[in-house]
């Protein structure tokens, strides 16, 4: 006999789907998209049990845990919102989930305040960074040092193949911040003209490797040749805890088609050639080896990425396991 699956609202499917085809994106964003997913769950719950309630909120959690596998807010936040579900009743269940949703969503929008108010103390009036994709932490960064009224300038990589740079490009601007927007390739000759490099994680190993956007070590490397400080924004919820036990962070692979354009050979070939055949890899992420990140800005204060695993360990302890099995 096959058992009935747990009822998982439509709202959260949606959600799942909005992180695997980065309608939502950015490791922030996406453990807030996952709590919230976790409180609506609660709120349409119709289970008649204790046990049924709980066996509903595990299996959302594991939904939204499949759709990508980098960056370790996601897990970390399906565990906070879990771990927060208490009571003898339905309704009590309901309540506290919703609550601890709301705790987490909370502690987020104020743990990258905070982070903000340390990264901008590295950031001196008239300074230029140089951003890789689009962190919502490394920006809070720009916001706080513009907040206390310091110039700041930023040379933007465009960062192929979904060019989340222009995500970057636009936010700045917004906040009248003079961009220049460069081909990745255009990096290192533009080293030369910042005074940072400034970028986030999608998850931060005890060992203090970055792993963030493909394409953050190649430039770590060169700033370092340069002597340009690379400095990574990201709050605690982006520390991987399994890495604490050795576990390594699996990069995720996308699609082709993000790399190959229908027209990319009909340009520069006369359209008579296909693209079957061609081998395509497509890592969304890498890992910038400690040596390269001259700090790690969190909430928590500041960090040199060596020591980043004593946090680690006072914040999450020595023990994991899967979000759903708390
Ligand atoms: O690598 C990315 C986004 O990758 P993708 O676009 O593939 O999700 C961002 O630098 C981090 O997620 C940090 O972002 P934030 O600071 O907003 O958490």
């Amino acid at each position: 006999m096959v058992e009935d699956q747990p009822d998982v609202a439509a709202v959260v499917e949606a959600t799942a789907d909005d992180i695997a085809t980065m309608e939502i994106r950015g490791a922030a964003a996406i453990g807030d998209a996952a709590a919230e997913a976790l409180a609506t769950q609660a709120e349409r719950s119709e289970a008649a049990t204790p046990a049924a309630f709980r066996d509903q909120l595990r299996a959302a959690a594991r939904e939204l845990y499949e759709t990508r596998p980098t960056a370790v807010s996601l897990p970390n936040a399906l565990r906070y919102v879990l771990r927060g579900i208490e009571g003898e009743t339905v309704a009590e269940l309901r309540e506290s989930t919703i609550a601890s949703a709301e705790t987490f969503r909370t502690d987020l929008e104020q743990a990258q305040e905070r982070l903000g108010e340390v990264g901008a103390n590295r950031l001196r009036d008239g300074d230029v960074v140089m951003t890789h994709c689009h962190s919502t932490d490394a920006l809070a960064c720009v916001e706080a040092a513009l907040d206390a009224g310091k110039h700041v300038e930023a040379i933007v990589k465009e960062t192929r193949p979904r060019k989340q740079g222009h995500i970057t490009a636009e936010q700045l601007r917004e906040w009248d911040v003079p961009v220049t927007l460069i081909v990745d390739n255009a990096a290192r000759r533009y080293l030369d003209d910042a005074d940072h490099v400034l970028v986030g994680a999608d998850s931060i190993a005890a060992d203090g490797s970055v792993i963030n956007k493909i394409g953050t070590s190649g430039l770590a490397v060169n700033a370092r040749e340069r002597g340009v400080p690379v400095m990574v924004a990201a709050q605690t919820i982006k520390l991987h805890p399994d890495t604490m036990t050795g576990h390594t962070v699996e990069i995720e692979m996308r699609d082709e088609s993000e790399v190959l354009s229908e027209t990319k050979y009909a340009d520069i070939a006369g359209g008579d050639r296909t693209d079957d055949g061609l081998a395509v890899e497509n890592p969304a992420f890498d890992v910038t080896p400690p040596r390269h990140v001259d700090a790690i800005v969190t909430e928590r204060g500041q960090f040199p990425p060596e020591s980043i695993v004593t946090l680690m360990r006072e914040l999450f302890g020595e023990t994991t396991g899967e979000p759903w099995e708390v």
